[in-house]
């Protein structure tokens, strides 16, 4: 698959997938809106990067275009390496007329939060967190982590940013393996991301998370968008479902520090703001 540029320019308002899969995919929740799931990975897709996690928000456009689509197709699942309660606190998803249904997925799957009645269900903690939350500060110091080096509580998992130190690059390339030895002690897995390194359990990933939702729903066509590593698996489980007869869509919300998604997607837009002109897009074109 190739990759585009970006085609939901103001001047060019309707997106043209670069590939036959991609067009399919569109095609086919465009005939079918009424069977079509929309997948939304958050921060970087519907959230702007931004230094300090407590702080991202959903793009100020990003839930009215949301609000406008939702009701018009199948499902919209916001499927996030954040825990899904922070999730819908940062997205401000909760009592939006037209999100009635929405779904989130938190932790990239494992917590599941649903709309319609406000709950998180979630499987039991995993031992191995406790373990590295309470070994972690020591183990950084030790190993001598860059300065500005953080890390992120997240109750199932913790993370470790980089974003802040005065190289986050080589900060982050400096702890991939130290950290990877420290989760695997700890029967737990490393996620990388952007700037971050997440130590969580193994066992679900957006892959996993985003088929067992479009099988739940009996989806017709799968749109996925997400702007991370960690979407990786959720747009191999698009690639699965269009093996399977069920056409998909593969969105990159393009930034300079992730290129793997590029290369994958049918489509490339501009960061937040191109998914939010997207969303708004299909929302209009599907009347
Ligand atoms: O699956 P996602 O919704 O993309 O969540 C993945 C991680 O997102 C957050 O970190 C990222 O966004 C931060 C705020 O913009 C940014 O500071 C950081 O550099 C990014 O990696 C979140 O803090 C992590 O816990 C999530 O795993």
């Amino acid at each position: 698959m190739g990759s585009h540029t970006d085609s939901t320019d103001p001047q060019h308002p309707w997106p043209t997938p670069a590939t036959r899969g991609g067009r399919d995919g569109l095609d086919a929740l465009l005939a079918q809106p009424g069977k079509a799931l929309v997948g939304l990975d958050f921060d970087g897709t519907l959230a702007p990067i931004v230094a300090d996690p407590e702080q991202a928000r959903a793009h100020p456009d990003a839930v009215p275009a949301l609000a406008a689509l939702a009701p018009k197709v199948a499902a919209v699942a916001v499927i996030t390496g954040r825990p899904a309660g922070v999730a819908v606190r940062h997205g401000g998803f909760a009592g939006v007329p037209g999100l009635e249904h929405l779904v989130v997925l938190g932790h990239y799957g494992a917590e599941r939060w649903d709309a319609a009645t406000g709950d998180v269900t979630a499987p039991p903690p995993h031992p191995g967190v406790a373990a590295v939350r309470a070994e972690l500060p020591g183990f950084l110091d030790q190993i001598g982590a860059w300065q500005g080096t953080w890390i992120e509580e997240k109750g199932r998992a913790v993370a470790v940013h980089t974003r802040r130190a005065a190289d986050p690059q080589a900060a982050f390339e400096a702890l991939r393996d130290p950290l990877t030895e420290l989760a695997h002690r700890h029967g737990l897995i490393v996620e990388p991301g952007r700037m971050v390194l997440e130590l969580r359990p193994p066992g679900m990933d957006k892959g996993v998370a985003l088929l067992d939702f479009a099988r739940e729903i009996g989806a017709g066509s799968v749109l996925y968008a997400g702007d991370d590593l960690g979407d990786l698996p959720a747009f191999g489980a698009v690639d699965t479902l269009r093996s399977d007869g069920t056409p998909g869509l593969l969105v990159c919300s393009g930034s300079d520090e992730v290129t793997e998604l590029r290369k994958r997607a049918d489509l490339v837009v501009g960061g937040p703001q191109g998914v939010v002109r997207l969303l708004r897009s299909l929302a209009e074109r599907i009347g």
